[in-house]
């Protein structure tokens, strides 16, 4: 039997009606059984999404923005199909069911749990439309509830993957289909136990085709970017970077960790322990080879630079002339674990425990709320963590002109700094 392949398409890939249109153009000779396309909600509207559900929590009119999200849908799907196309009845549903969710009540309590319903809509989306614009061009394919396979707890947002339940829907539920078409398929989604509706954590798409391929026992995975492949920099940020045309899993792994956004975090490792290879090729270029992550005998390490912007850095402060000890650690941590929030960076001095991480604005006022009373807090937002692995000497201090650094940390092979522009 052909052994299954995994094909992943982000938000660049599927932006508007030309790109849909390249998209099925990448498809149309490589197109076979026993394989499955995961896609990501199109464009930015994962972000459109979440601005609608800011504008609920603030209880503001969120109108006229879920109208722009439809009419960026249906301009895209008038370009793409005919006017009496079914692609238009099934936008009016699930617009209608996003109505109806956002008119729920939603509280604190219940945020997390509502964001995924509401969130996840963007995906769903994304594949129909995918799957109708492929069959219209004659290449057949099957959609699939990514909720029906995916099995997830219920820790909604960030919901941890049920391996043995996936696993076993993969073998019995989605082989088969696999043996007769190709699957289109949501990255990014899932369901608990309850069939609730859960999220893999933002940009989790890659992630998504990392599982389905660690179950399905593909032989490759490749996602499919709009850079030509992993670069020593994000292209978009900094001058002069060079392609990696291979890395090792554990190179492609600590630059995610670093917060490399070319590739989610979680998706290596499944990978890694299948030894599956994962492509990462250009969409814009997709005959040229881009880059491949599999197992090196050894490599050469190169000076790789990322950015993190967006950053917040907190520090809880002792106030009753005591030093820092494990249980003020451990009382930090157990906050932000509760409200999910992760740590980029963490100092800790006699006196004070500093943070560096994402800047998520309800869930960080949460956290202050909750310590506030137990350390003198002060924080800075709108900066940048700012990582070089296997840095050159001579190479930092020109890439930190212009601006102020606030923290710095270093190992052998890396150094940090949390950094304001002047
Ligand atoms: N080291 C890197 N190499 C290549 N691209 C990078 C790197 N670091 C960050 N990026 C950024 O990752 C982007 C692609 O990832 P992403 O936007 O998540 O794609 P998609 O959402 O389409 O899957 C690129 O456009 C680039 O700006
Ligand atoms: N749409 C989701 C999931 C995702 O992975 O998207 P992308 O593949 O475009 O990064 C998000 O934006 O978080």
């Amino acid at each position: 039997m052909t052994k299954t392949i995994v094909f992943k398409f982000g938000g660049a890939s599927v932006k508007d009606a030309s790109a849909l249109k390249n998209f099925a153009e990448i498809l149309r000779n490589r197109l076979r059984r026993n394989m499955v396309i995961v896609v990501s909600a199109m464009g930015k509207t994962t972000n459109a999404l979440e601005a609608i559900l800011k504008l609920k929590i603030d209880q503001k009119d969120y109108s006229s923005n879920s109208a722009n999200l439809k009419d960026f849908h249906l301009d895209i799907c008038k370009e793409l199909f005919p006017p009496e196309h079914r692609i238009f009845a099934l936008l009016e549903n699930q617009f209608l069911a996003l109505e109806k969710r956002l008119q729920g009540e939603l509280t604190k309590e219940n945020y997390d749990e509502f964001y995924d319903a509401v969130i996840s809509v963007g995906e769903l989306l994304s594949s129909k439309i995918v799957m109708e614009f492929l069959c219209l061009n004659d290449m057949v394919v099957l959609w699939r509830d990514a909720r029906e396979i995916i099995a997830t707890n219920s820790d909604f947002r960030f919901a941890k993957i049920n391996w043995e339940k996936t696993r076993e829907r993969c073998k019995y539920q989605l082989i088969p289909n696999l043996e007769k078409f190709p699957v289109v398929t949501q990255g990014f989604i899932g369901a608990d136990e309850f069939g609730k509706t859960t999220t893999l954590g933002r940009e989790g798409s890659d992630f998504t085709a990392a599982i389905l391929a660690s179950c399905l026992g593909a032989s490759a995975v490749t996602i499919w970017k709009d850079v030509p492949g992993v670069l020593n920099a994000d292209p978009k940020k900094f001058e002069n970077t060079t392609l990696f045309s291979e890395l090792d899993y554990k190179q492609a792994a600590e630059m995610t960790y670093y917060g490399a956004s070319v590739i989610h975090p979680k998706t290596i490792k499944p990978l890694a322990n299948s030894r599956i290879p994962l492509f990462v090729k250009s969409f814009l270029n997709p005959e040229a080879n881009g880059t491949k992550i599999h197992s090196l005998e050894s490599f050469e390490p190169i000076p790789t630079l990322i950015l993190k912007e967006n950053q917040v850095l907190v520090s809880f402060k002792v106030t009753d002339f005591t030093f820092i000890e494990e249980s003020h650690i451990h009382r930090v941590y157990e906050e932000l674990r509760s409200l999910k929030l992760r740590v980029n960076m963490l100092q800790i001095s006699a006196i004070s425990i500093s943070l560096v991480m994402d800047s998520q604005p309800y869930h960080f006022e949460k956290l202050l709320e909750r310590l506030k009373g137990l350390f003198e807090i002060r924080y800075n937002e709108g900066l940048e963590l700012f990582t070089i692995l296997h840095p050159e000497k001579d190479s930092i201090t020109p890439l930190l002109d212009g601006y102020d650094v606030l923290l710095e940390q270093s190992t052998r092979n890396t150094i940090q700094f949390v950094r304001r522009k002047k």
